[in-house]
């Protein structure tokens, strides 16, 4: 079997479940290229792949990523299908506050840690709660760039849910500013996304903004 047949070969692991599968010590099989491109990376970073500390770290992150990663094994408009439309009338602002999350940017694969505050106006129907934080870490367990990541939230709920409006912040650290490259920590950059009542009505924005805390 080549290299290539053999990268081939992982898509079988895409069928895996990812997300919320019990830890246990039956671990997935992590294909032999997936471990050599890991070995190369740490040659590349200066140490000694065959180094007894290290022997099972190829695999360890390869299991990881697929971990951080898992995003891409759902559709993460599937945890708004269940919707309800009794709510007494209820047609105020719904916000979920401050949800912290982690992702990994798509230019470094560095870590980017927040929080995202997620809201929308119904029109007649809510979802559960925890769904709007199901629809986040879906996208957020992915390769991203902030500005993309407030963009698919907002879309999903909006989308699925058709209410009136959504609005979507998110504040975050980028591990890729911290880390290296300029090394300043301490800096949060701040994204959101208005639709609807949110973008067209500046009272309404203010106020959802407002309860976020901005
Ligand atoms: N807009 C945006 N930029 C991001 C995000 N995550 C990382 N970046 C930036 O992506 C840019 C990539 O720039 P490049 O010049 O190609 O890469 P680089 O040489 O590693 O840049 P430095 O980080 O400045 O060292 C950097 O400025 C990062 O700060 C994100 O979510 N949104
Ligand atoms: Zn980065």
């Amino acid at each position: 079997m080549n290299f290539l047949t053999s990268l081939h070969s992982c898509d079988a692991l895409l069928d895996e479940p990812h997300e919320d599968t019990p830890v246990s010590d039956a671990r997935p099989a992590v294909p032999e290229p997936v471990q050599e491109a890991i070995r190369t990376l740490i040659r590349w970073a200066g140490d000694d792949p065959a180094r007894e500390g290290l022997l099972d770290t190829p695999a360890r992150v390869a299991r990881a990523w697929r971990e951080y990663c898992g995003g891409y094994g759902e559709d993460p408009s599937v945890h708004l299908t269940r919707q309800f439309e009794e709510v007494g009338g209820y047609n105020e602002i719904v916000l979920l506050k401050d949800i912290p999350f982690q992702s990994h940017c798509e230019h470094h694969m560095a870590p980017i840690t927040g929080k995202a505050s997620i809201a929308y106006l119904p029109r007649n129907r809510v979802v559960g709660i925890s769904k709007l934080a199901r629809v986040l870490h879906g996208y957020a367990r992915r390769l991203q760039i902030q500005e993309r990541l407030t963009a698919q939230v907002a879309q999903c709920i909006w989308d699925n849910l058709q209410p009136l409006g959504v609005a979507v912040t998110i504040e975050a650290q980028h591990g890729c500013m911290t880390g290296r490259g300029v090394r300043t920590p301490g800096v949060g950059m701040v994204t959101s996304r208005m639709m609807g009542t949110f973008l067209d009505d500046p009272r309404s924005r203010k106020e959802v903004l407002a309860l976020m805390g901005y």
